[in-house]
This record gives C-alpha cells, sequence and structure tokens, in this order.
C-alpha cells in the first residue's frame, strides 16, 4: 500500500494551495478527485461563466448606447460563445495533471472513502496518510417537488447547447441572478421565483435597484412563491401561478459534497453546511483539516477565500496550528448587469451590532464616469466608523467590481478613508470618483 505525508481530496483551489504549499516542503503527497481535476470555479464556476458573460456584458454595453452616438444590433451566438467556453475549460484537467505530474504530486481519480482515520479506499485501491485535507467543496442543493429530477443546476446550464427560448430560475441567490442575466441579454423569456428576499447578504437598497435593473432587462420576478411541481413544460407555483417554460435551473444553494466520504465512521463532525473546523482549519480529528467551501470556517464560499484557507491549513499542518484564520474583508460581486458588489459590513449588520457609522446612498448615475457609459442604476454606498476606518463599501453599476477592489485594499491595510479621499486617481476613472464617494 502506497503511504504518504499527505493526501489532499478536491482539486479545487483549496486542495491544489495546499498541495502545492506541501509539495514545497519535501512531503509525499498525495491529490483524489473524483469528477475531472481542476475544480468548480474554473470548470464550472466563475471562470466558466465569466466567458459566457462577457458575450452578454458587451451586448449589454452596446445596448445601452444605441442612440448616443452607437448604431447597429449585435446578438448573441451561444452555440459559439459555449465553444468559446468549452475551449477553456475542456483544458483545464490536462494542464491540471500535468502540473500534478511535473510536481511529483500523485494523483487518483475515484470515489474515496475512509476505512479508517488513516487510510482511503479509492476503488480497489488503498492509501494511506499521516494526515489528510478535505477540499471537496460543496454541490448543489436538490429539491425534492414532484418532476424536480428534470429541473437542471448550474452545472448543466453550463453546458447547454441551445439557449432555451423560456427560462426559469428558482432562488434569489448569485446564480439564479447571474445565469438569468445571462440568458435574458442572449434572448430568452427569464422568469425568477423568490422564496424570500433576494441576495439577503447585500445591502438591501441596493438589492432594490438590482431588482429595478432585473426587470428593465424584461426578465420577470416573483415574489414569495415555492416551487410545486413541473409537469410537462408547466411549473406550479405556491401562489397558483403556472408558469410556461423549457428549462427550470434549481439555483436554490448549494451543500457540502461529502457524503460519500464515510466521515461518521471515523468521527468527523459535519453538517449540511460542510464540516466543523477550528480556527486552525482543523476538524474534529487531530490529523483531518478541511478548507474551502467544504470547511464552515465563517468565510463566504468563495474561490479568494478557497485559496488562502487552503494555504493556511497547509500551513498549520506543517508547522502546527499557529495560524489562525483571520476574516478579511474581500469583496463578493454578483455578476449581473450592471454588477452588485460589497465588502464589509451592511448598513443594516453595523445597526444591529450597534456601531457607529456615517454614509449614506448616494445615486451616482449622473456622475460623467457614469453617465457617459448611461449607467443609469449606478449608486454607492461607503459607511465610515468613528474611527475614520472604511466599515462597508457598497455598489451597483458597470465598475462596482473594481471599486469595491479599492475599497478592499484599502480596508485590509487599515487605510483610513481621509487617506483615501486625498489619493490621486487618473481622471476620469472610476477611481477619481472615489473622494466624492465620502461626502455628505
Ligand atoms: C456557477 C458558479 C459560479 C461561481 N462564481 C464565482 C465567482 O464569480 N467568484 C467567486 O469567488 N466564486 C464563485 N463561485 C464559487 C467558487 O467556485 C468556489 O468558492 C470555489 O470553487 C471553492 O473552491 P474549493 O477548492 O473549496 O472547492 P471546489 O472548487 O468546488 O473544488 C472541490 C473539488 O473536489 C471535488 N470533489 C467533490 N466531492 C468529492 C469527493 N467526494 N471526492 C473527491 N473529490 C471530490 C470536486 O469535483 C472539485 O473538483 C461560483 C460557484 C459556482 C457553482
Ligand atoms: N459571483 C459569485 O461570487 C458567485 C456566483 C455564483 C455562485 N457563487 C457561490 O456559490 C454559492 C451558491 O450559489 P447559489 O446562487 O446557488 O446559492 P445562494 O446561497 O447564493 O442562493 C440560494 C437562494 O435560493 C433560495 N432558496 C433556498 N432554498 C430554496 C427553496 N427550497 N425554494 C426556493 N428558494 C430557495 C435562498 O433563499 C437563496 O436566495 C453562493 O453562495 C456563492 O458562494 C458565487
Amino acid at each position: 500500500m502506497r503511504t504518504y505525508d499527505c493526501i489532499v481530496i478536491g482539486t479545487g483551489s483549496a486542495g491544489n494551495q495546499a498541495a502545492y504549499k506541501f509539495i514545497e516542503k519535501g512531503l509525499r503527497v498525495a491529490i483524489v478527485e473524483n469528477f475531472t481535476p481542476g475544480g468548480t470555479c474554473a470548470q464550472r464556476g466563475c471562470d466558466a461563466k465569466k466567458i459566457l458573460l462577457t458575450g452578454s456584458e458587451t451586448k449589454d454595453a452596446v445596448e445601452r448606447l444605441l442612440g448616443y452616438g452607437v448604431k447597429g444590433l449585435i446578438s448573441i451566438d451561444w452555440r459559439q460563445l459555449m465553444e468559446r467556453k468549452n475551449e477553456y475549460t475542456r483544458a483545464i484537467p490536462e494542464q491540471t495533471r500535468k502540473r500534478y505530474a511535473e510536481t511529483d504530486i500523485d494523483y487518483f481519480h475515484g470515489e474515496p472513502h475512509f476505512v479508517s482515520s488513516h487510510r482511503l479506499r479509492i476503488g480497489e485501491e488503498e492509501i494511506e496518510g499521516k494526515q489528510f485535507l478535505i477540499a471537496t467543496g460543496l454541490r448543489p442543493r436538490e429539491l425534492s417537488v414532484p418532476g424536480s429530477e428534470r429541473f437542471i443546476t448550474s452545472n448543466e446550464f453550463l453546458e447547454l447547447k441551445e439557449l432555451p427560448r423560456r427560462l426559469v430560475c428558482i432562488g434569489g441567490g448569485y446564480i439564479s441572478f447571474e445565469f438569468a442575466h445571462l440568458a435574458r441579454i442572449a434572448g430568452a423569456d427569464v422568469t425568477i421565483v423568490l422564496r424570500s428576499n433576494a441576495l439577503k447578504q447585500f445591502e438591501s437598497e441596493l438589492v432594490d435597484v438590482l431588482l429595478e435593473a432585473t426587470r428593465a432587462l424584461g426578465i420577470s420576478i416573483i415574489k414569495e412563491a415555492e416551487v410545486v411541481a413541473y409537469e410537462e413544460e408547466s411549473l406550479y407555483l405556491s401562489n397558483g401561478d403556472v408558469l410556461k417554460t423549457d428549462i427550470v435551473l434549481n439555483a436554490t444553494g448549494r451543500v457540502a459534497s461529502i457524503d460519500q466520504l464515510g466521515l461518521e465512521a471515523i468521527g468527523v463532525a459535519h453538517n449540511e453546511k460542510g464540516i466543523h473546523v477550528n480556527a486552525y482549519l482543523q476538524s474534529s480529528v487531530e490529523h483531518i483539516y478541511a478548507a474551502g467551501d467544504v470547511a464552515v470556517s465563517g468565510n463566504p464560499a468563495l474561490t479568494p477565500f478557497a485559496g488562502t484557507e487552503g494555504r493556511l491549513a497547509a500551513d498549520n499542518m506543517l508547522e502546527g496550528n499557529n495560524r489562525k484564520l483571520e476574516l478579511l474583508p474581500v469583496p463578493s460581486v454578483v455578476f449581473t448587469a450592471p454588477n452588485l458588489a460589497l465588502v464589509g459590513e451592511t448598513e443594516a449588520a453595523l445597526k444591529k451590532a450597534g456601531i457607529p457609522y456615517r454614509g449614506r446612498l448616494i445615486d451616482t448615475s449622473a456622475w460623467q464616469t457614469n453617465a457617459r457609459i448611461k449607467d443609469s442604476f449606478a449608486r454607492a454606498k461607503v459607511l465610515v466608523g468613528e474611527d475614520d476606518q472604511v466599515l462597508g463599501a457598497h455598489f451597483i453599476g458597470v465598475n462596482a467590481a473594481e471599486l469595491a477592489n479599492y475599497f478592499s485594499f484599502a480596508m485590509q491595510h487599515r487605510i483610513p478613508s481621509t487617506s483615501m479621499q486625498q489619493t490621486g486617481f487618473a481622471y476620469p476613472t472610476p477611481a477619481s470618483d472615489i473622494a466624492s464617494l465620502f461626502e455628505d
């Protein structure tokens, strides 16, 4: 039986970052994957989706300016766009395997299962490890209503050969909104069904603006309704509505991908959300750590956090628990048209925690940077604490993501708001608006 210093389960950002760290230290490392190697973000998440969105973002940018010095119509060639995405994603598994081979990481493909806390079975083979890192991420949550076996998830959406004529997206999160906007701009009839409030972690006043922008695109939003059944082309809702649709996208969230691992038998504490970890990303079993989306660490399930957690868990596994997880203000963006971005705390969270702040919603749509691109939904809200530190920054608009990045930089390095206001930036660019965002 082959034995290893570290066995990593999962080949996404978290698993890979950790595996490369172990190898740098000269350890014997195995990595195990039950799908194609390379992780969700590259193959079935962020990167794959963003390639498709490049098409819809371009069309949206042109359409906004029609009659404002731009003429002619453009359309999305779904097949071609999908082929561009496929060219990118098809290369990932081979690139990943090649890197493992070059760095002497042993790659195993199959469904892993713990037979004891130090031994893993993958098909017919068993391997032994001194330490383990579980980095298996999340998988789409299943819905159990009659006909739900015909719903698709983000995985299948990202493989659709044809753009559906009619699409219903169930859920009020990132995937529902991003894919609804993409499909609508590409030409589909789209409806979003919300059980409760949309995008709850974002600044509520800006979410309201996104709902307005979503409707302005021609997407129908049905609120406070649950899906009851799907039969032939009819989706039945709890409010009595019946929606005719070709495709139903189940975007009701993601759960931990751990069912097959046999964690109960070896005593690794977990629930539907993932593996319970301490501040060092160590599970309830001393030599087993977890990182990335599958670890219930307090971080959101986003790529930048997965990579950071993978490296941090590896450090603690290599050197003993000496690096605690710090929850950093990294931005989160909903890649709709327009983008919605957040970094740090919302106004509601500050109010609830009794933290004093100043700042208010600003309509920035008439500012030159936004007006020239007809970004009529552009808004901002920057919340500053009594110590002059930015506590939260929230944007909606074409430039929302990059603005959030500037604020994240300032917040992570504790740059006071007055210093941000005094910093010179190229004019006219989104950054040159920063000083004005603090004005009362
Ligand atoms: C549609 C979509 C869009 C997204 N867009 C963004 C975005 O724009 N920005 C952003 O920051 N984040 C985005 N995310 C989230 C991002 O993809 C994840 O946060 C990130 O991939 C987490 O990395 P990870 O290494 O923890 O897990 P993953 O990347 O999910 O990697 C886990 C790996 O483990 C494998 N695996 C699962 N179960 C097992 C098992 N039992 N045995 C062996 N292997 C297993 C999986 O196949 C996968 O390869 C998106 C996610 C989705 C689904
Ligand atoms: N741009 C990005 O960064 C990005 C994009 C896509 C996904 N992601 C990551 O992937 C995760 C999963 O995305 P998601 O959009 O599937 O999940 P989500 O958790 O963001 O949203 C799920 C939504 O479904 C609703 N819901 C849950 N159960 C339901 C039910 N039974 N019926 C109707 N609605 C129900 C929830 O209220 C919520 O609005 C995200 O949390 C995020 O971490 C990130």
